[in-house]
């Protein structure tokens, strides 16, 4: 429908597309609902999880974006490092049309997945992140810890599937959308490597232990275009993080 909006001359290309996005919204009642989403208890300085006391940095309210400190301790840090040091491989991104995975020059971290609740240490730590942003263990992926060297960087992107596209649309079909990501840092960065958020000009610097979490969509669901974020290239020093994603339903 895009193509001959387009080709009738009385839309531009993003026009088209906007149209027919909110006419889908309009024509289906349930993409009018206020869906639940993970969100963070920011009401006080720290929060308190199950086994440790998280601190609670700084709040950011649209997107939601939380910056927490004491999330893991410098040995749980080390831990995790040490277990994925052996098995991190070139990390892809998903791909436009086929929904596989490629190597892109715009991601040249080296990474790893983790099952969820692998070992007892992650089955802790997936358990933390749980309570910390109230939403079920079985929602989320198993951890993803990147590792980045000098001149390493993952430049501005989406954690969110775009339905509009036929790859990333069939990974919405396994749990549903991204709504919310957590970015744990494993270590402290000697120069560089902080996760930006371009159209918000703001950027977290990593620090061992800390964590940024941002919800991925807006209130009905949809992918929330604000949330475009970059791992910032490293300057010097070694890069550690863990990504938690967090998806809609069980995954
Ligand atoms: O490395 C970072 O700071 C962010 C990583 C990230 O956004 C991702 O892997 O999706
Ligand atoms: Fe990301």
């Amino acid at each position: 429908m895009a193509e001959v909006m387009v080709r009738d001359g009385r839309f531009s290309r993003m026009l088209a597309d906007a149209a027919i996005k909110e006419a889908r919204r309009g024509s289906s009642s349930e993409s009018r609902i206020v869906k639940p989403v993970p969100d963070i208890d920011t009401s006080a300085n720290t929060l308190q999880t199950p086994d440790r006391l998280v601190h609670v940095l700084t709040t950011f309210s649209s997107p939601r974006i939380v910056v927490l400190g004491n999330v893991l301790s410098d040995d749980e840090c080390d831990a995790l490092c040490a277990y994925t040091e052996q098995r991190l491989t070139r990390s892809p991104v998903v791909g436009d049309t086929d929904g596989g995975t490629q190597l892109h020059a715009h991601r040249t971290s080296k990474g790893a997945m983790l099952g969820r609740g692998e070992t007892e240490l992650i089955a802790r730590i997936d358990a933390r992140l749980a309570a910390i942003a109230r939403w079920p263990v079985q929602n989320g992926e198993g951890l993803q810890v990147l590792r980045y060297e000098k001149g390493n960087e993952y430049r501005a992107h989406y954690d969110w599937f775009d339905p509009d596209q036929p790859g990333p649309r069939k990974h919405l079909e396994h749990g549903g959308q991204r709504v919310g990501t957590f970015v744990l840092y494993l270590c402290d960065v000697d120069e560089g490597g902080g996760t930006s958020f371009p159209n918000l000009g703001l950027e977290v610097q990593p620090r061992k232990g800390n964590a940024v979490f941002f919800r991925n969509t807006d209130d009905y669901g949809s992918p929330d275009r604000q949330t475009l974020h970059a791992g910032a290239p490293v300057v010097s020093g070694i890069k550690f993080v863990a990504n938690k994603w967090l998806r809609e339903r069980a995954y």
